[in-house]
């Protein structure tokens, strides 16, 4: 009884889907404003597709063992993830899911991970800063994968992969890690692929290639960090604590009474931290500096607001700020460390705005469009929708916050102040938000991603202006992370 595109015997919505599919995400902003739910029959399956609220807190959280991730993502996806915690269920999750949340809370993650992040914005400027001198245009998506890359290998394995060097490098583990990423999505449309797998041809063996590069890298990291671990105690030498996440997982796995953990599972654990937070925080921060630089009066608002964050800081911990000479590069560089030191995780908690700019690109532009759950028992929704076991429910981020029954009359436009009450920052339900999912499993690198991305911006907003290059296209690919099709092709200039 639902609106819904137009279905046939057998196929189903397929062929309108199919013909739909490059712009799949505003095919169904269309349906789920006639509707707040919209069924979609297809060949094997039904997809239920959700935006209201109140379905969606039902799927997530009141009746969340109802709705796992299930046993065909998990096929699809385990030749990356493992079993880690982004692809299991049930026990082996609960178990991942409570380490993990202790691990993310402690001040020593924090700590680090401030410093890391600062460290690797501070690259990024210094290449923008040269492709200003040079007057070349840069790649930013590309800057920000490799950003974002080298720092959660940095936070994940304690390793300094490179890539963000000046000459922007080729990585082997990049490199494998993207191939795979890309291969083990196409497996959700591609109904040849276990015929592949099995006789080891096309996209099946190149996957199997990356994965071997993937695993021949981590386990190595693995291993020396294992040995290095042992030598020190039994040296019992002054041993220098490491505070990447492998090494927390190595350290907990010794001290359990049960088996210790193993190569396989730490491996599982790094590439799921991996996968989970690399690419959504780069084409989150790609989205970001694109709405900012087409809305004026944004990118001037939080240009002040950077500026006297700037100047109060400075006062407070009683620095003058470095004088910058536009002829003098390393004056430049001088002035972009000194701020960067002025950003610590408690002091960025005071930029409203930034956080208010980052949250309603994250309305539009969700790094996870949109996120299906598999059905364990047939269920009525609120709002009465019967839905019936092995069929699949997705909650849609992308069309939620497009929605004028969820943000109102002006929710098509992008406007930070929505959030904001007298300047301070105000949250709303993560039901109605949910860029991060919510329930038991709401993102767990929430306040990890906004501290990287509040570093980066700052940095970037405060010290460039950005300019799309003529006529490049800016639009979505079709996959499950919202990136920029043909990249973010910018001209960069310095603000002294
Ligand atoms: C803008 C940045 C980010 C966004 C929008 C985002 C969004 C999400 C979403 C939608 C999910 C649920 C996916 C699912 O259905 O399982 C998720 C889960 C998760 N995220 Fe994030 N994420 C971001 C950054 C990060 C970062 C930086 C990390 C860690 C370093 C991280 C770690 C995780 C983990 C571990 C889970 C799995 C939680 C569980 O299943 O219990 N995320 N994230």
């Amino acid at each position: 009884s639902k609106k819904g595109p137009k279905t046939w015997p057998l196929v189903g919505a397929a062929i309108e889907q199919l013909l739909n599919y490059d712009r799949m995400h505003d095919w169904l902003v269309q349906y789920l404003s006639e509707s707040k739910t919209v069924v979609v029959p297809m060949p094997f399956t039904t997809y239920t597709y959700i935006a209201d609220p109140a379905n969606v807190e039902h799927v997530l959280k009141t009746n969340f063992a109802n709705y796992p991730k299930g046993e065909v993502y998990h096929s699809y996806m385990e030749v990356l993830l493992g079993d880690g915690i982004f692809n299991v269920d049930g026990e082996l999750w609960r178990k991942q899911r409570k380490t993990a949340s202790f691990e993310f809370a402690s001040k020593n993650l924090k700590d680090f991970s401030t410093v890391v992040f600062r460290e690797y914005s501070l690259k990024l400027s210094a290449i923008l800063s040269q492709a200003s001198f040079d007057h070349k245009e840069v790649d930013m998506q590309e800057l920000l994968m490799r950003m974002t890359l080298d720092s959660i290998c940095k936070v994940g394995f304690g390793v300094e992969i490179g890539t963000l060097a000046p000459d922007l490098p080729e990585n082997h583990f990049a490199r494998a890690f993207d191939t795979a990423n890309i291969i083990v999505t196409l497996r959700f449309i591609d109904p040849l692929w276990r015929i592949k797998k099995f006789l080891n041809v096309g996209s099946e063996a190149l996957l199997d290639q990356s994965i071997k590069v993937i695993n021949d890298f981590t386990y190595s990291v693995i291993h020396r960090r294992k040995a290095e671990i042992e030598e020190a105690q039994r040296t019992a030498k002054d041993y220098k604590v490491k505070h990447d996440i492998l090494t927390r997982f190595i350290e907990l796995g010794q001290n359990l009474e049960e088996q210790s953990t193993t190569d396989k599972s730490l491996r599982d654990i790094v590439l799921n931290f991996v996968i989970a937070g690399r690419d959504t925080t780069a084409t989150t921060l790609s989205w970001a500096i694109y709405m900012i630089m087409t809305h004026d009066h944004v990118a001037d608002r939080l240009y002040l607001e950077l500026t006297t964050f700037e100047q109060e800081r400075a006062k407070e911990e009683q620095v003058s700020l470095i004088h910058v000479n536009a002829d003098d590069p390393e004056s430049f560089t001088e002035r972009t460390t000194q701020y960067a030191k002025l950003m610590t995780y408690e002091s960025l908690g005071r930029l409203h705005y930034l956080h208010a700019v980052i949250t309603e690109t994250l309305r539009l532009y969700p790094a996870v469009p949109q996120d299906p759950k598999g059905i364990l028992k047939d269920d009525v929704f609120p709002d009465g929708t019967r839905v019936k076991a092995g069929g699949m429910v997705t909650y849609v981020p992308y069309s939620m916050g497009r929605m004028e029954y969820n943000w109102g009359s002006d929710a098509a436009a992008f406007k930070p102040e929505r959030w904001l009450k007298d300047g301070v920052f105000q949250n709303v339900s993560p039901f109605k938000f949910t860029a991060f999912q919510a329930g038991p499993r709401l993102c767990l690198g929430k306040d990890s991603a906004y501290l990287q991305m509040k570093m980066a911006l700052a940095i970037l907003c405060r010290f460039f202006e950005f300019a799309l290059v003529p006529k490049h296209p800016v639009k979505y690919r079709m996959m499950t992370i919202l990136s920029m099709e043909h990249g973010l092709k910018l001209n960069v200039t310095k603000r002294l």
